[in-house]
């Protein structure tokens, strides 16, 4: 991680743990708002305002949370509006390394041959992890936001008519109870399978592990009783969410993070679930199950020798 701006060589994937050996997922730094007049948005600073090419996101085909925003941006038709550099798939010493077509592209790459170095381009003193996703401003030089969340509504409503698609992730009238669900599913199975996988004492884990089987016999039994999607007809941001930890289950938690009661396969109404999502266009390009596996048994504390599993062989890949 960066400490004052130098990136700190005893770097561990391993993230912070609280008093229980429980994981515990930084708050992200980094929070301002693309608007569509460049006013402030609901926290940070204004002065980013809606532009098409004037954006780059930065984000890991292996990252839940950045694979949160590629979606979002396929949905709403932003393609042409807000470029992407994907990184490589395997964490190195120095975090996050760019690809050689981030790194051909000067002017997004900044001179940079790391994602810290986007960081250190923005404050060059800042102390924190450097994660994806992140959202750059080629014009200010700096990086806008690095919270998914945030991220995702902004591409929902931030890029105005910039956005080809009029599909609405978070309409009001419902977003009450998307919130409320977002905070349900995240601590128990977004960030619960982390908690299974990053557990440092068998309590922890155990705790985290009966959070992740709740959590998806609660969704089969919801999408058993309404769907096709979580609030019915509607797609909403709530859908991608949950999407991208489902599509990443049995190919990287199951095994790697031992959330191992059931595959995803074995909850009908879920696996069901998953190829309708993976078939709404544009879904389908931002899953990798390559750079998924890559990327999470990269990660040496948890898979020392580096061996990445040939299988396994999931119906929905047909789909890709
Ligand atoms: N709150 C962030 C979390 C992002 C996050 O944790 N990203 C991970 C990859 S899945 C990362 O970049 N980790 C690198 C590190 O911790 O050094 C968000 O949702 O945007």
């Amino acid at each position: 991680m960066l400490v004052n701006g130098k990136w700190d060589a005893d770097w561990q994937p391993v993230q912070a743990t609280d008093k229980k050996g429980g994981f515990v997922r930084q708050i992200s730094g980094f929070r301002n708002w693309v608007t569509v007049d460049g006013s402030a948005g609901p926290t940070g600073e204004g002065g980013f305002q809606a532009e098409a090419g004037r954006y780059h996101l930065f984000v890991a085909l292996i990252c839940p949370w950045a694979s949160r925003t590629l979606i979002a941006r396929a949905l709403k038709g932003l393609e042409d509006v807000v470029t992407v550099s994907i990184v490589e798939p395997e964490l190195t010493r120095e975090g996050w390394k760019l690809s050689d077509a981030a790194l051909a592209d000067v002017e997004t790459a900044q001179g940079a041959t790391y994602l810290h170095q986007i960081y250190t381009a923005t404050d060059p003193v800042y102390t924190g992890r450097a994660t994806v996703p992140v959202l750059w401003d080629r014009k200010t030089r700096r990086i806008v936001n690095n919270e998914s969340a945030d991220i995702v509504r902004m591409f929902n409503t931030g890029f105005g008519a910039l956005a080809k698609n009029d599909i609405d992730l978070y309409p009001a009238d419902i977003a009450a109870d998307i919130d409320a669900l977002n905070d349900w599913i995240y601590p128990r199975l977004n960030n619960g399978v982390y908690c299974a996988g990053f557990a440092t004492t068998q309590v922890a884990y155990d705790e985290a592990f009966a959070d992740v089987f709740t959590a998806l016999d609660a969704l089969e039994d919801r999408l058993l009783g309404k769907g096709p999607f979580l609030f019915g007809d509607r797609l909403t941001e709530t859908d991608i969410r949950a999407f991208v930890t489902l599509v990443r289950f049995d190919l990287a938690y199951h095994g790697l993070f031992k959330t191992n009661k059931r595959a995803l396969t074995s909850y009908p109404a879920l696996s069901a679930y998953l190829e309708r999502v993976l078939q709404v266009p544009g879904v389908a390009a931002t899953v990798s199950p390559d750079h998924i596996k890559r990327g999470y048994y990269s990660i040496k504390a948890l898979n020392p020798n580096g061996i990445v599993p040939d299988g396994p062989d999931l119906p929905w890949m047909r789909l890709l």
